[in-house]
């Protein structure tokens, strides 16, 4: 996207944080026609590293959150500092559009933007989270943060975790590592998934099946080797999340995918931060290998 580089960028907190920074943005998204805040962790390797650039992780964050969710709960701080990882992670939907009934539903709407572009009024006017992520979003973090475009990352949590799945399979060399925590890894056959679905992108079940990352890998998609990792005591498993159907796709496909099962550890962030060490090793050894 052209033009990210006069974009102004709001400070709206900044922190120290394992001897890097934790720092809170505001902006005007282009995108998104509205305000977006977005969180920044940068590790102490961006003071040290004399101009050199650094592998950064988008992190995409699930139902009712905001950009410091993941910041605040995850933990994740302390292994980007030693690892050398840039964080960031963003908002889940636009918020006060004034559209009517927006904020009503917690599973809907605003903090569930479901990271596509809506194609049906009246959300197709402002949520827009897939170019936010994918193009806006990420042209603003490779220009103005010492990030190399050659070593992106993408994760995410429930329905962010569909969203790090199906923004890496719908755009290929995009990322180049992928994890997710709990996904929504079929949504097109859950209720979360339909009910947001049917409102953002209309009733055609091929216009869904776009944005369903078991479908897309059925679809002949691919993407690099994603780690899951999936609690065996987390309340949506049964009806919502359905991690076994992305797995069997892939093993039809000759996808691999690392799918971890926990027993005990449930949807929140006490499960994400017990695993939150694996996932940034996974991209750290992903982004820093592969002949880059
Ligand atoms: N209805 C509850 C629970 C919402 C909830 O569990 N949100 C999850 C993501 S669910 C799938 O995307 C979450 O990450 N919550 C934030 C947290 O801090 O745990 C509610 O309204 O809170």
């Amino acid at each position: 996207m052209a033009g990210t580089m006069t974009v102004k960028l709001e400070t709206r907190n900044q922190h120290r944080c394992f001897d890097g920074v934790q720092s809170y943005y505001q902006h005007h998204s282009e995108i998104i026609g509205l305000p977006m805040r977005f969180s920044v962790y940068e590790p102490p390797q961006v003071q040290e590293a004399g101009g050199q650039r650094l592998p950064v992780l988008f992190f995409l964050a699930g139902l009712t959150c905001t950009e410091e969710t993941f910041m605040i709960k995850a933990g994740a701080q302390r292994y980007a500092a030693e690892l050398g990882l840039i964080l960031v992670s963003m908002d889940t939907s636009p918020r006060n559009t004034g559209i009517p009934g927006e904020a009503d539903d917690w599973e809907f709407g605003t903090g569930a933007g479901f990271y596509l572009d809506a194609t049906e009024s009246p959300w197709s006017r402002y949520f827009h989270m897939e170019s936010y992520v994918t193009r806006e979003l990420y042209d603003i973090i490779l220009d103005r943060f010492p990030v190399d475009p050659e070593r992106v990352g993408i994760f995410g949590h429930s329905m962010g975790g569909h969203g790090a799945l199906t923004l890496a399979l719908r755009h290929p060399g995009h990322y180049r590592s992928v994890s997710a925590f709990a996904p929504i890894a079929a949504p097109t056959q859950c209720l979360w998934g339909q009910k947001a679905f049917s409102r953002y992108l209309g009733e055609s079940p091929a216009n869904w099946r776009k944005h369903d990352a078991t479908a897309l890998i059925e679809s002949g998609c691919r993407l690099p080797i994603p780690l899951i990792d999936q609690g065996l005591n987390d309340p949506f498993l049964k009806d919502q999340l359905h991690p076994g159907y992305f797995e069997a796709a892939c093993q039809q496909a000759g996808q691999s995918v690392i799918l971890r099962r926990h027993a005990g550890y449930d949807h929140s962030y006490f499960f994400i931060s017990t695993f939150i060490e694996d996932h940034l090793r996974h991209h750290y050894t992903w982004l820093t290998s592969n002949g880059q």
